[in-house]
């Protein structure tokens, strides 16, 4: 669509270009070249003329291209890399965890309806949001972070920043904090007016997935199974609770026998719902490889992780993975700028929101 808009205005720009150059050689034609001089004015004007419709039509083809940039906010809020690193330095250093739970923040805001910050919208009276849809609901968290990013943003660069790049630059500088790649984000998109929490329902993957329900959903985002098996690293930091794991660790075959009496003991076959559990036993909160060596060991702690190794398609990658931590720290990155990247509002469309929780007024 983008595409097509952008071709047909460069051919019309062509076309006013040479039905300039044939007016001018009309012109030399019908009068001589002796009377050039005389038209040397009209020719400039209409070169101007030519020049001022095609940088025209190159402005309009940006504002439809609607391109994020990591420049955006370089001359309306030059502080805002730095406020957004600080705040996330001082949060992750209290709470290591915090790193974990604002990437999937992140993750669930782009998956659904794009990177929009929908996720960090409160219920109203006319919609119902995505913080009380099933994959968020009691597990979602770390918006009081965001909200704390936000008002430090407001104060250096008042109604500028939106909330969904603030989010984009908290969730990359969480994962570099505790050791994961770095990467450069690209900035612009704006807020969602509305939020829906039948598509958080549906657009987010769930943990008893299969492989083939895994790679669809990442498909249904424009992302390869290739960059669903980069991103699932992201399971190297965090926690889950017992509700999540529990049927892959009493019920599934394709598990360390081992690692599942391990695990069982933090989660009782009845009860204890909400018991957390480290997805990486060995450095729960550093983002490294791991989550690679664990899945070919057959310590995968959800089923829907185990299925990326599984005598399947992903089994090579993540042998690779587990022993190139370059290799995954690389396309981690480039995985997370497409992610990043998924259905931006730019140019008119949302708005710059005040506070993250709530539409403007
Ligand atoms: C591939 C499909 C995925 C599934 C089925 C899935 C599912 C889950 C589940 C069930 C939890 C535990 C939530 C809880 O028990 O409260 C979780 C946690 C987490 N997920 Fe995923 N996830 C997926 C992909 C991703 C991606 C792509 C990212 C980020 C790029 C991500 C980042 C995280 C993080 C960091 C945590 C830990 C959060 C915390 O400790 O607060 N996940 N995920
Ligand atoms: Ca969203």
């Amino acid at each position: 669509m983008y595409q097509f808009t952008r071709m047909h205005e460069s051919t019309k720009a062509t076309r006013y270009r040479s039905t300039a150059l044939v007016a001018v050689v009309e012109i030399i034609y019908t009068y001589g070249a002796s009377e050039i001089d005389a038209l040397i004015p009209l020719a400039r004007s209409m070169a101007s003329f030519t020049l001022a419709l095609l940088s025209a039509v190159l402005l309009l083809c940006s504002a439809v291209q609607a391109q994020l940039s990591s420049s955006f906010y370089s001359r309306t809020c030059p502080s805002l890399p730095n406020i957004v690193r600080s705040t996330m330095a001082q949060v992750v250093n209290k709470e290591p965890r915090m790193a974990a739970s604002i990437l999937r923040l992140f993750f669930h805001d782009c998956f659904v309806n794009g990177c929009d910050a929908s996720i960090l919208l409160d219920d109203t009276a006319t919609f119902t949001g995505e913080k009380n849809a099933f994959p968020n609901i009691n597990s979602a968290r770390g918006y009081e972070v965001i909200d704390a990013i936000k008002s430090n943003v407001e104060a250096a660069c008042p109604q500028t920043v939106s909330c969904a790049d603030i989010l984009a630059l908290a969730a990359r500088d969480g994962v570099s904090l505790v050791g994961g790649p770095n990467w450069k984000v690209s900035l612009g998109r704006r807020d969602a007016t509305t939020a829906s929490q039948s598509d958080a329902n549906s657009n987010l993957p769930g943990p008893s997935s299969s492989l083939s329900q895994l790679v669809a959903s990442f498909a249904a985002k424009g992302l390869s199974a290739r960059d669903m098996t980069a991103l699932s690293g992201a399971h190297t930091i965090g926690r889950a609770q017992c509700a999540n794991f529990r049927s892959h660790i009493y019920d599934d075959a394709d598990i360390d026998p081992c690692f599942a009496a391990a695990r069982r003991r933090e989660c009782p076959s009845a009860g204890g719902d909400g018991n957390l559990a480290p997805f990486d036993l060995r450095t729960p909160d550093r983002f490294d490889n791991s989550y690679y060596q664990n899945l070919v060991a057959k310590r995968g702690l959800l089923h829907s992780d185990q299925e990326l190794f599984n005598n399947g398609t992903q089994d090579k990658l993540v042998r690779r993975y587990s022993v190139n931590g370059k290799a995954f720290a690389k396309d981690f990155a480039a995985a997370m700028m497409r992610m990043g990247a998924i259905s931006p509002l730019t140019g008119a469309s949302g708005e710059i929101r005040l506070n993250c929780r709530v539409v403007n007024k």
